[in-house]
């Protein structure tokens, strides 16, 4: 493996092979400079043909070209990371690209030409074998921001559980199945990621299924974990694992047609891939924040990707003209780069190679799928709420990420030492204060849920008490298969020494937002605090509060922390004194006054976009069918309220919304 500058993450690019009906001379399409060969820190990549007047250039960790194949990528780049893995980090490679442009080959293979996870299987399988380790594995996929489990003939959807605390993930129902071959390994991988449709005619009677029947072009993320322990019994505890994860071809949005491909999927999917790209750069660029709660994703990839663990993300290029691969190589450009790496002839794109990053307005966005929008807007408002300094920088920091062209993260070294040292404490008290024995049971919990912070240190236990291995002696009859007594089980690793502190404080302070209840009585506190320090204010207030107009959910703001007004009071009652002497408190005020209304909007609106069912109940004018319709909403648009304006499309008119929002802010002086 090539250096990597101290990154965690290495951005590499694979040219595919021509096919029988490719013309090799249609190759010359990209061409890779790398400077100093095969120890090149960086290569370029261009694109466009010779007699072309312009080209676009993207610097990557390096390319590999149409000519080198799997094996040569396995033993650079992959082989490494199972000497980490075996020493108890876990790995991932990734692969991504447009459509056709290599990923299942590259990862998968064909059974001729192996790919990098059964390349990667047989070394792991070998190094096994010689030191006494169990191996077992999972295959995934996920289709529309669910999960299912590829290795459950009935295709149970998965449930991803977090150990915030812990920075652990645990994928309930998720099947694991113990390997001792490569002939194994390959009847289960192979046909898990190919028996869909099978699957999918012999289940006709059942509902979900039915509901992929009508979508004959779905399309989805599939992944592979191999899971390494530290010993060969069943009890043993696990090691480290490795991921490979064959990310469904990115497609365009914008094309006119997109060959029958359902645009909502499309959308999700793409949004899935520039969620994952945030991640990576935030990693890469060792950012305090890390945005994995922005897809499904890598929500369930957390605990592989922070921390000490390996990232590959392996970017496949059509070897023919493709505009989408032209964008992907862009993408991959921006997240190898890190604050000191900037190359100046992929700053200067075309607006179209920008645009689907920009931010879109909200009815817009629910068809393009902007992520930058979500990601600021999200962001925006947890820091908001937990009003800290070193989260306000995290999500400046974010919000210039990856979707902003001249913006690179300018956090100090010492600024992030200084608030990784404060986070550490926090999470220390947090683990202290909670005795093992007294943890609350471990939830699954769905996206809506997913801000509760879930204890599993016992469960863990019991979990693993569930694993179960093949009987050494009898390995014929104990080797599971699709159609058989599988064993299932989900689990995570107890004492698993991979999960780094990074990635724990990262979970504890800076990516869980405390449930709503409590995100809008910290509000209310602030609101009462104001009050309490300046009675005649409640008058002033009930006036705005009256004069909210449909504008406040158009000019949403970034939401920014209330704060406590430091001027001084005027003295209780005398209502002369505030109009006479206050005119810099009451702008303060005024100011601060519209930031809250506006922190509650973001929140309500929040609340709306995430909560479960029986808590959307609990709104005023929000009753079973309205509820029902907002999570129908939320199936197709995993963000369906970006203003009060999108209240319109649950059939609210602007005068029920305000006297809504009035009911919903005016009971917090309760
Ligand atoms: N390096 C290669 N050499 C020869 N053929 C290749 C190579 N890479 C891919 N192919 C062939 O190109 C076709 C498309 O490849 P593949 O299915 O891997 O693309 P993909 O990116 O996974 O597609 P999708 O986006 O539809 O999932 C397949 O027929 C595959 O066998």
């Amino acid at each position: 493996m090539g250096p990597n500058q101290g990154r965690k993450a290495r951005v590499i690019a694979k040219i595919k092979g021509f096919t029988d009906l490719e013309p090799e001379a249609s190759g010359r399409w990209i061409s890779v400079h790398r400077p100093k060969g095969d120890d090149s820190e960086t290569v370029t990549v261009s694109f466009g043909d010779e007699s072309a007047c312009r080209k676009e250039s993207y610097e990557l960790d390096y390319c590999y070209n149409h000519s080198e194949g799997n094996d040569l990528i396995f033993t650079r780049e992959v082989k490494p990371l199972i000497e980490d893995v075996f020493n108890g980090c876990n790995a991932t490679v990734i692969a991504y690209g447009a459509r056709g442009s290599g990923k299942t080959f590259t990862i998968q293979g064909l059974e001729v030409k192996p790919g990098l996870a059964v390349l990667a299987m047989t070394e792991i399988l070998s190094m096994a074998k010689e030191s006494g380790k169990l191996i077992s594995i999972s295959c995934y996929e996920v289709l529309k921001d669910h999960i299912y489990d590829l290795l459950d003939s009935n295709r149970h959807e998965v449930l991803v559980m977090e150990d915030v605390a812990r920075g652990k993930v645990q994928l309930k129902g998720l099947s694991q199945i113990a390997v001792k071959s490569i002939e194994e390994f390959q009847k289960l991988y192979f046909s898990s990621q190919n028996s869909r449709k099978q699957h999918i005619s012999s289940q006709n009677s059942h509902k979900q299924s039915q509901k992929m029947i009508v979508e004959p072009h779905h399309r989805s993320h599939k992944g592979l974990i191999i899971h390494v322990f530290r010993g060969n019994k069943s009890d043993a505890l696990p090691l480290g694992k490795m991921n490979f994860v064959d990310l469904a071809g990115y497609e365009d949005g914008r094309k006119k047609s997109i060959g029958g491909v359902n645009l909502l999927e499309n959308n999700i999917i793409n949004k899935s891939i520039y969620a994952l790209h945030n991640v990576v750069y935030a990693l890469n660029a060792n950012e305090i924040h890390v945005p994995y709660r922005e897809s499904k994703l890598t929500r369930m990839l957390r605990d592989s990707l922070g921390g000490t663990n390996k990232i590959l993300m392996i970017t496949c290029l059509n070897s023919s003209f493709c505009q989408d691969s032209l964008y992907m190589a862009n993408l991959a450009s921006r997240t190898c780069k890190v604050a000191n790496r900037i190359i100046p002839d992929s700053t200067k794109k075309p607006k179209s190679m920008v645009r689907p990053m920009a931010l879109s307005s909200s009815s817009k966005s629910r068809l393009t799928g902007s992520l930058s929008a979500t990601a600021a807007k999200q962001t925006g408002t947890r820091v908001g709420l937990l009003g800290n300094k070193a989260n306000v920088k995290a999500s400046a920091i974010k919000g210039r990420k990856l979707f902003n062209e001249a913006c690179h993260s300018t956090k100090t070294k010492k600024a992030s030492e200084e608030e990784s040292l404060t986070l550490e404490i926090v999470s220390t008290v947090t683990e202290h204060a909670m005795p093992e024995e007294d943890h609350p049971p471990l939830q699954a919990f769905s996206a809506e849920e997913s801000d509760v912070l879930v204890k599993t240190s016992t469960q863990e236990t019991e979990l693993l008490d569930k694993v179960k291995v093949p009987d050494e002696n009898n390995c014929e009859k104990s080797t599971p298969n699709l159609n058989s007594n599988m064993e299932t089980f989900s689990f995570i690793g107890a004492a698993d020494p991979t999960i780094d502190k990074e990635n724990n404080l990262v979970s504890v302070n800076k990516d869980e937002s405390p449930p709503i209840s409590a995100r809008l009585q910290e509000l209310s506190n602030s609101l009462k605090l104001l009050y309490s320090s300046t009675p005649s204010c409640l008058e002033i207030l009930s006036k705005i509060d009256s004069s909210i107009d449909g504008r406040v959910s158009s000019e949403i703001l970034e939401p920014e922390t209330p704060k406590t007004p430091e001027p001084r009071l005027p003295p209780v009652n005398d209502k002369s004194e505030i109009v006479d002497n206050s005119c810099s408190s009451w702008k303060a005020f005024s100011a601060q006054s519209s930031r809250m209304k506006n922190s509650l909007v973001n929140e309500y609106l929040k609340f709306l976009n995430t909560a479960s069912k029986e808590d959307l109940k609990r709104l005023k004018g929000i009753g079973e069918k309205r509820a029902t319709y907002i999570l129908d909403l939320r199936e197709e648009s995993p963000e369906p309220f970006k203003s009060l304006d999108d209240l319109k499309e649950i059939g609210m008119s602007g005068k029920q919304i305000r006297g809504i929002m009035k009911k919903e802010m005016g009971g917090l002086f309760n």
